[in-house]
C-alpha cells in the first residue's frame, strides 16, 4: 500500500494529507490484481477488495427512494426478470459511483484485452472510460447503465446478461451494499457458464459487505481442443430468504435508446 494511505475503519484504505492519491484508485488498487485476473480466468468471476465503507454503502442504499437520482425503475416481476426492483441512475452519477467506475476501468482493461486476444477478436476499448463512453455515444449507446437493486424476502434475479447494444465491455462489477448474515440471508450471487460441447457450470458466491465482485458480462475464453472458445456466462441472484439486500451494479458500456 502506498505511503499516502492508512488503513481506515473496516480495512478500507483512507487518504491522508493533501497530496494523497485518489482514494478510489487506492482502494481498487489494494487488490492483488494478478490473483484477481487468475481467479476470473478460472471461474468467470472474482472477489474484489472492500470498495465501500459501511457508511458509504448505507448512504448509497438511502438514495433508493430519491426519484431525482434515477432515469427509470424496473419492476423485475413484471418483466419476468425475477422478483424485486432496480433503478437506473441518471448521469452524471453521484460521486462515489462515478469515481469507482473511473478507478475500476483501467484495472479491467488489460483483462478485457487479454481475453479478446485469446478469442482472436479485435479489442475496441480505448485507454480511458471517458473515451470508451464517447465511442458508445457515437454508436447511439447514450443511456446510463449503473443500477441500484433492492431485494426483499423471496426476491431473486433471473440468470441474464447485461447487453445494451453492439458495443460491449466484457467485464462488470457488483457491490453488496448490505451485510450478509445480518441484513439478509440467502441472496447468493450466481454465475452460470455454458461450456462448449459440455454441460454448464454454476458458481454461487455470498458477496461480503462493501466488496466488489468482478464477473463476465457476455462470454469469456475457455480452453478447447482447438485453442480457445467463447463460453457464454449468465449471472443472477438466488432467492433472499430473509431481510433485505441492496446492490450496486456497474456496467461499463452505456445503453442504446431502444433499451430500457
Ligand atoms: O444483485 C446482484 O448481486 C446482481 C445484480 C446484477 O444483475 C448486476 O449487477 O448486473
Ligand atoms: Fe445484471
Amino acid at each position: 500500500m502506498s505511503a499516502a494511505g492508512v488503513r481506515g475503519q473496516a480495512g478500507v484504505p483512507r487518504p491522508v494529507g493533501v497530496r494523497s492519491a485518489d482514494p478510489w484508485r487506492e482502494r481498487v488498487g489494494s487488490g492483488d490484481w494478478d490473483a484477481i485476473a487468475a481467479e476470473i480466468d478460472e471461474f468467470g468471476g472474482a472477489l474484489l477488495p472492500r470498495l465501500l465503507t459501511g457508511a458509504e454503502a448505507a448512504a448509497i442504499r438511502s438514495m433508493y427512494p430519491d426519484g431525482r437520482l434515477f432515469r427509470s425503475t424496473v419492476n423485475m416481476g413484471r418483466h419476468r426478470f425475477g422478483e424485486g426492483e432496480y433503478r437506473y441512475f441518471k448521469a452524471p452519477y453521484p460521486e462515489p459511483i462515478e469515481r469507482l467506475k473511473q478507478a475500476l476501468y483501467p484495472r479491467l482493461l488489460p483483462i478485457a484485452r487479454d481475453w479478446q486476444a485469446r478469442l482472436g477478436r479485435a479489442a475496441p476499448w480505448p485507454g480511458t472510460l471517458d473515451e470508451w463512453l464517447d465511442m458508445c455515444q457515437r454508436a447511439g449507446q447514450v443511456k446510463s447503465t449503473a443500477i441500484l437493486l433492492r431485494y426483499g424476502q423471496g426476491d431473486w434475479n433471473a440468470l441474464h446478461r447485461d447487453l445494451y447494444g453492439e458495443l460491449v465491455f466484457p467485464l462488470q462489477v457488483v457491490i453488496n451494499l448490505s451485510e450478509p448474515g445480518v441484513d439478509h440471508t440467502g441472496g447468493e450471487f450466481l454465475l452460470l457458464e455454458q461450456r462448449p460441447r459440455a454441460q454448464s457450470r454454476g458458481t454461487a458466491t455470498l458477496l461480503p459487505h462493501g466488496h466488489g465482485y468482478l464477473f463476465t458480462t457476455r462470454d469469456r475464453p475457455v480452453r478447447s481442443a482447438r485453442g480457445w472458445s467463447a463460453a457464454p456466462v449468465r449471472h443472477g441472484v438466488s432467492a433472499i430468504r430473509s431481510g433485505e439486500r441492496y446492490t450496486l451494479g456497474l456496467v461499463f458500456h452505456d445503453a442504446a435508446q431502444s433499451q430500457s
